[in-house]
């Protein structure tokens, strides 16, 4: 009876050994699945695994990643595309801008490629919009969309924002005389977020005066859609679905639902009123591609606005030179118009957006695209089926094209100093067919709240913020380059 006993033991033994080998077999070859380089792109130079991995696991912003990690591989190896581990993928990340514009330009061989559809954010923009179709169902959508963004830029609608967020500073506590200091971060968002809402659906969401709810919800739900576990197994949101969650942007799309039915009533001069008058837009189509223009033009115009005045702060000669081309050209205090805020009208602030925008530029990498067969880019052979990314923010960052690219010079735009010599390397809205539409509406945006800024504000960075030895971005999922926490004293001009 005994030995029988210790052979069923030893038996059961077995089986757990047995078991937990397999076990820790089947983990070892996902683990290996997940970060073994395959075979097809062992030729392409790729930046090593584990310090890319330890960089996601500790959350380092995009472009401390690149400057870290990414570029110098690429200039100790001379080349200008590298192949880097992704959450899981190996993607193929340009560095040179003549190779990323090939790419860019490319619909047909590069269309555009995507992530799970589980992920939240996905199904909050849904499956009919610009960003993610490809093919007649993208060219239509892209048409109309850049027809919208033909209509006049709402200066009126930037300038009257601007006024609103001048009450909001003058509000501020003043830390000593007339000092106010403003949480500019925040602020941008909310000017951002009020100035879509106008110009999209014609609707005043008053981000920048009060707690509106429209604002929370969409930021709460925002901050929802990078939680790392969910964006690491996206597929968790079927499993165990967050209601909360859930609930939140279903708010959001009813809202904006609500926003399109009065549109259709009482049509105005933006950009859901426009979409309105194609008939063979459907109400999947329409929604959403309301829902993302919000995403798009949210966060990138805000981080936009953060760097800007962030630069700005701490060049105080380039504020300056800033400040006295827009009191020449605007005069003292009468509210701006369209040509006086254009490019050609206002070159300095200009220059000083442009250079805000390549250095830290708010759209670190473009959306994937994937090569539908096999391609040469360069002097690399591309196999059928690789993701291939516009690194945007190493294009800004590549010493061979740009001279001491991570100073803040805004007169290399107006010498022609190091930009002129090489074509498609300032690419903030990237290129091509699929660059951003709003490019031109973004770009006035900026013009207007900074001049406004300019003529009434003098600013500097607190001595005990957290940026004071060069900017701190936020680690975001999305490929966005913004800064957190970022503290700004505005003080009025006399
Ligand atoms: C400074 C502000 C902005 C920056 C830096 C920016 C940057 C970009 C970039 C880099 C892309 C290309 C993405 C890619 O190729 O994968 C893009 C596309 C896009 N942007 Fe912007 N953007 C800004 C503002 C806006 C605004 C205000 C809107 C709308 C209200 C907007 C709407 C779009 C749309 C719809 C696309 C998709 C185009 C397509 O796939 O065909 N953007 N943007």
């Amino acid at each position: 009876m005994d030995s029988l006993t210790s052979v069923a033991a030893r038996n059961q033994s077995s089986m757990i050994l047995y078991t937990t080998g397999l076990v820790a077999l089947s983990l070892s070859y996902a683990l290996y699945r997940l970060l073994a380089l395959p075979s097809h792109l062992r030729h392409l130079p790729s930046v090593p695994i584990w310090p890319i991995v330890l960089s996601y696991a500790r959350q380092e912003p995009d472009d401390v990643r690149i400057k870290r990690l990414l570029l110098p591989y690429a200039n100790k190896h001379s080349e200008g595309v590298v192949l880097v581990w992704v959450f899981g993928q190996w993607m193929v990340h340009i560095l040179d801008p003549q190779l990323a514009f090939q790419v860019n330009a490319n619909l047909r061989d590069f269309p555009k490629y995507f992530p799970p559809w589980d992920l939240l954010l996905l199904r909050f923009t849904g499956r009919k919009n610009i960003v993610t179709t490809n093919g007649d169902e993208w060219r239509k959508i892209s048409t109309l969309i850049h027809d919208a963004f033909t209509i006049p830029v709402p200066v009126d609608v930037f300038t009257s924002l601007a006024k609103k967020l001048f009450h909001v500073i003058e509000q501020t506590t003043s830390t000593s005389g007339d000092d106010h200091k403003v949480n500019w971060a925040d602020l941008a968002q909310r000017y951002a977020l009020d100035a879509i809402g106008y110009s999209v659906a014609g609707y005043n969401i008053d981000a920048i005066s009060t707690e509106s709810q429209l604002a929370n919800d969409y930021n709460t739900f925002m901050r929802h859609t990078a939680d790392p576990l969910y964006l690491a197994l996206p597929i968790l949101e079927k499993i165990i679905p967050r209601k909360h969650v859930f609930d939140l942007m279903n708010n959001i799309k009813d809202k904006l639902a609500d926003m399109l039915l009065a549109k259709r009533l009482d049509p105005g001069q933006d950009i859901m009123s426009f979409m309105l008058r194609d008939p063979t837009l459907t109400k999947d189509e329409l929604r959403d591609n309301i829902s993302t223009l919000f995403i798009a033009g949210h966060d990138t115009t805000a981080g936009a606005l953060s760097m800007l005045i962030y630069y700005l702060a701490v060049d105080q000669i380039s504020q300056k030179s800033a400040r006295e081309e827009v009191i020449r050209v605007l005069g003292p205090s009468a509210d701006p118009s369209l040509p006086l805020l254009s490019a050609n009208a206002l070159p300095y602030v200009s220059a000083c957006i442009k250079e805000a925008l390549r250095n830290n530029t708010p759209v670190s990498y473009a959306v994937p695209r994937i090569s539908g067969k096999a391609v040469n880019l360069g002097k690399y052979y591309i196999p059928s089926g690789t993701a291939v990314i516009t690194n945007i923010y190493g294009v800004h960052h590549n010493e061979s094209v740009w001279k001491d690219a991570s100073v803040f010079r805004p007169e290399r735009f107006l010498t022609g100093e190091d930009t002129n010599q090489v074509k498609h390397s300032w690419i903030p809205f990237n290129g091509g067919p699929r660059r951003c539409p709003a490019q031109n509406f973004a770009q006035y945006e900026l013009r207007t709240l900074a001049s406004m800024l300019l003529r009434e504000y003098e600013w500097t960075l607190p001595e005990d913020s957290i940026h004071a030895n060069g900017i701190k971005n936020a680690f975001s999922p999305f490929a966005l380059t913004v800064p957190h926490d970022l503290d700004i004293i505005f003080r009025k001009r006399t």
